[in-house]
């Protein structure tokens, strides 16, 4: 296969509601896409990086700049542009793992377009539907959640994930339960909000037998969810601080998480986010797809992967339309609360080409 180029380009896609964690509010997603060209495929890759640095230290600009400045030319050095062979020379770029993710599935996907193969095949899918989980962010009083959590209720998804930080966190959550019951698969999303010193306060989430805690403390700090893990009873989950498969097992061994969410943006790619997930399967740890709101380009490469056998609880892989008026692919669509796995070769998506042309913003030709 013979790459002759890699296309960047920027697309705007609004949210059809406003939504907020404890690093802040998103309105509009500024989301740069990876397009591949070879001589047998184009392929398709999309950066998660946000606009600013809030989530992790990458934002789209430096991602996009990072791609064209030292990522391309890497690949340029190959004779094959070969995704498995890209990762030792990437190695030599720190960081930036959402901006290398984004070129190596491009490239992933494009061999696998010219193979006749899926995405899901590809990385080992045991399953053709994934249950679908839906975040549910920070909202400005108890009966607008309340009123957020009833229609996702209604429309089928199995899992509830509330945002949380310090302020909003044990009364929503007693809110969810009081009005909706137990029975609700129910989990709350800290974002790195809190420290060691409201073990406390956390544990009073306790009795409302949560699914699980997703990253209550700062990225660095696993020895403190370690400890935090000790003194509530909510199942600690990792997400920021699972930067690699090796931080995974680390993390395992230390007792920080007894949940893994994998984010194929965070860790620097899909096959190290299988990696992730044998790691946590050898370990008896089970895993859930996060997102990053996703388009139905990158969504199509999550459902992919949390089809793979240790995802065992439901993800944060919900409907194009829980973010988007218009998604640039033919929209997923919940089905009895499910997601179905594309099936058709590489990612088994196309970019609509009208919707494409109607939410670029920029578009960039890097030459090979
Ligand atoms: O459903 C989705 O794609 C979003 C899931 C979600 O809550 N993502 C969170 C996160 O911290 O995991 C996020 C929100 C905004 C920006 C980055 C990440």
């Amino acid at each position: 296969m013979k790459l002759s180029g890699i296309e960047l380009r920027r697309v705007a896609m609004p949210l059809v509601a406003p939504f907020r964690t404890s690093f802040g509010t998103e309105h509009e997603r500024d989301v740069l896409l990876v397009r591949a060209v070879t001589d047998e495929a184009e392929g398709w890759g999309e950066c998660v990086a946000m606009s600013e640095p809030r989530y992790s230290s990458e934002y789209v600009d430096g991602a996009a700049e990072v791609i064209r400045r030292f990522l391309v030319p890497a690949v340029a050095t190959l004779r094959s542009p070969d995704p498995v062979a890209v990762e030792p020379i990437f190695a030599e770029v720190k960081g930036h793992p959402m901006a290398k993710a984004a070129v190596q599935t491009a490239l992933l996907d494009a061999q696998l377009r010219a193979a006749g193969l899926s995405f899901g095949g590809y990385l080992g899918a045991v399953r053709e539907r994934v249950p679908a989980g839906v975040s549910v962010g920070i909202m400005d009083t108890i009966p607008a959640l309340l009123d957020a959590v009833d229609g996702y209720l209604a429309q089928g998804y199995l899992r509830i994930k509330l945002k949380i930080e310090p302020g909003w966190d044990v009364e929503p959550v007693r809110a969810v339960r009081e009005r909706f019951g137990d029975g609700v698969l129910l989990q709350v999303d800290a974002n790195t909000a809190y420290t060691l010193a409201d073990a406390r306060h956390l544990a009073r989430l306790d009795p409302f037998d949560l699914l699980l805690i997703e990253q209550p403390l700062p990225e660095d700090d696993v020895r403190g969810h370690a400890a935090l893990a000790g003194r509530i009873r909510t199942p600690v989950c990792l997400d920021e601080s699972i930067t690699s498969a090796r931080a995974a097992a680390d993390a395992i061994a230390l007792g920080a998480a007894a949940i893994v969410n994998v984010k194929p943006g965070r860790v620097g790619g899909y096959l190290e986010a299988r990696r992730v997930h044998d790691v946590c399967a050898a370990h008896g740890v089970p895993v859930w797809c996060g997102g990053m709101l996703e388009t139905g380009l990158g969504r199509a490469a999550n459902v992919a992967l949390a089809a793979l056998p240790n995802f065992t609880l439901p993800g944060d892989t919900s409907a194009s339309d829980r973010y988007f008026a218009r998604d640039i692919t033919a929209p997923f669509v919940l089905e009895e609360g499910h997601l179905r796995v594309p099936a058709g070769p590489g990612l088994g998506v196309e970019p609509d080409a009208d919707a494409l042309r109607d939410c670029t913003t920029a578009t960039e030709w890097l030459e090979i």
